[in-house]
């Protein structure tokens, strides 16, 4: 699993290496959950190639696929979705070649996948437009997508930062039924342009252009009354200029020439593989030329995970770094989610990581950083909770940075050259305190951030 992955990438890199410094015998045992191991990773400013680890961390993973019995084991060489979310209730097999919806689209490349789904640039053969299809995995509960797009892409004027739906379908395969939504094609998240063009982080402005955009569009999104429910760094997605009257061979050769993996038996069977598991996996293409950076504009996607404030959601999937505390504490959900989740947005779009840690963290180590960092009381309705995760726990954990020191820290201290002034970095972190609020009423909405003088500066 991930956490073992990662678990066994920790202890042999790091504590090995920091147990020494700290004045400790190199045998010692140090649990996982300690606040030691924790500090030794925060400290270590990402050592592990952070983009690994991030790419790990913001995917949730679906619990509810069924599993084949004696399903066997398949290998693939190309990064891409786990393969053994190719199951009953999992991802649809899409090949490309494959047409969707009776012909109407042709799938020409693969351009990203979650947790949830695979994504593909595809051929609109009826409005002779280039699209994206989100085929979702087969489960029952991926309708709300589609109709929350449609309520959103239908709204006199459309917002011009969330993406605009143009269909929807339904795909019966070997895995099941699956929900299929059609939406204008757009280009690369923030989070892989990061790790792909910027190695770490935005230089300042385009992170303001980008934080500002995606208030814009999560404002338009609050006032027709939805909750995102999942907003984070991989869900902004720059626009791509217009390319529907490039002919097919060109647009394929413009987001680079897919590349295939074959899928092999692990138990020596070689090709033989069941009916649900495709032929090859395809890596998501990495959009080159970079030209839509020239002027950035983002829109917010995927509504998976969206919700409308009569129907409030039990609990949320939202990667840990940028969940909000209430969904932790199994309070009441609303919209507000999305507000904690722009704070933390906010300092990750300037700095280049989270301000949380999410990866080998327990909820006991990451409410401390919250409070650490908001500098607030947690409400008394959360303290019986709060006290039972913190049974048993070390308490000789020394508090963390606050929000200002944290922010300073991480923006100045590390290796790349600041290009944002003291002054900017102070007013940012005010701007995040006004999100990183334990109680949601007391949360500033997208539009009082909006207001503020530093983004129009
Ligand atoms: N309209 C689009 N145009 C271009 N790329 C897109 C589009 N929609 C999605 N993508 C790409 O596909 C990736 C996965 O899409 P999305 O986040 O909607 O899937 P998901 O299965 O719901 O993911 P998650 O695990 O985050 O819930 C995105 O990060 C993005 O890079």
């Amino acid at each position: 699993s991930y956490s073992t992955l990662l678990r066994t990438l920790l202890l042999s890199s790091y504590i090995s290496k920091y147990i020494p410094q700290i004045g400790l015998e190199s045998n010692t045992q140090v649990p996982l959950e300690s606040p030691l191991v924790f500090m030794i990773f925060r400290r270590s400013q990402w050592i592990i190639p952070r983009h690994s680890i991030r790419r790990l961390c913001l995917r949730s993973i679906s619990p509810h696929p069924t599993k084949r019995p004696s399903q066997p084991q398949y290998v693939c060489s190309i990064d891409a979705e786990p393969l053994h979310r190719y199951r009953i209730g999992g991802y649809h097999p899409v090949a490309l070649g494959d047409t969707l919806k009776d012909g109407r689209y042709k799938v020409l490349h693969k351009i990203g996948w979650g947790g949830y789904s695979t994504v593909w640039a595809t051929r609109d053969r009826k409005e002779g437009i280039y699209v994206a299809v989100k085929v979702s995995v087969a489960e029952d509960n991926r309708h709300m997508e589609s109709r929350i797009t449609r309520q959103l892409t239908s709204c006199d004027p459309p917002s011009s930062h969330t993406v605009h739906l143009l269909d929807a379908f339904k795909l019966n395969g070997p895995n099941g039924s699956h929900e299929c939504v059609v939406y204008e094609l757009l280009g690369p998240n923030v989070q892989d342009t990061i790790d792909t063009h910027f190695h770490g982080r935005l230089p300042g402005k385009l992170a303001k252009s980008i934080a500002k955009q995606s208030l814009i569009g999560l404002d338009h999104i609050h006032q027709h009354g939805i909750g995102h429910g999942d907003l984070h760094t991989r869900n902004l997605v720059f626009t791509l200029p217009d390319m529907n009257h490039v002919p097919e061979d060109k647009f394929i050769e413009m987001l680079g020439a897919p590349e295939i993996g074959l899928i092999h038996r692990k138990d020596g069977k070689g090709l033989d593989l069941e009916p649900g598991i495709p032929k090859y996996l395809v890596r998501s293409t990495s959009y080159q030329p970079r030209s839509w950076i020239s002027t950035p504009s983002i829109k917010i996607i995927d509504f998976g995970e969206s919700f409308t404030s009569t129907e409030s959601p039990k609990t949320l999937h939202t990667p840990l770094s940028v969940r909000a505390p209430e969904v932790i504490f199994q309070d009441r959900i609303d919209y507000r989610v999305d507000l904690w989740s722009m704070g933390c947005m906010l300092f990750e779009l300037f700095t280049g990581q989270p301000p949380f840690d999410s990866f080998l963290t327990t909820p006991n180590i990451l409410v401390s950083q919250m409070r650490d960092m908001t500098s607030d009381d947690l409400p008394g309705r959360w303290h019986c909770m709060w006290n039972e995760m913190n049974a048993g726990a070390n308490k000789t954990f020394e508090p963390g940075p606050n929000l200002q020191e944290w922010l300073e820290e991480v923006y100045f201290d590390g290796t790349l050259t600041p290009d944002l002034t003291a002054e900017d970095i102070v007013r940012l972190g005010q701007i995040i305190a006004k999100l990183l609020r334990f109680e949601t009423s007391t949360r500033a909405s997208a539009r009082k951030v909006l207001d503020d003088p530093w983004f129009s500066e």
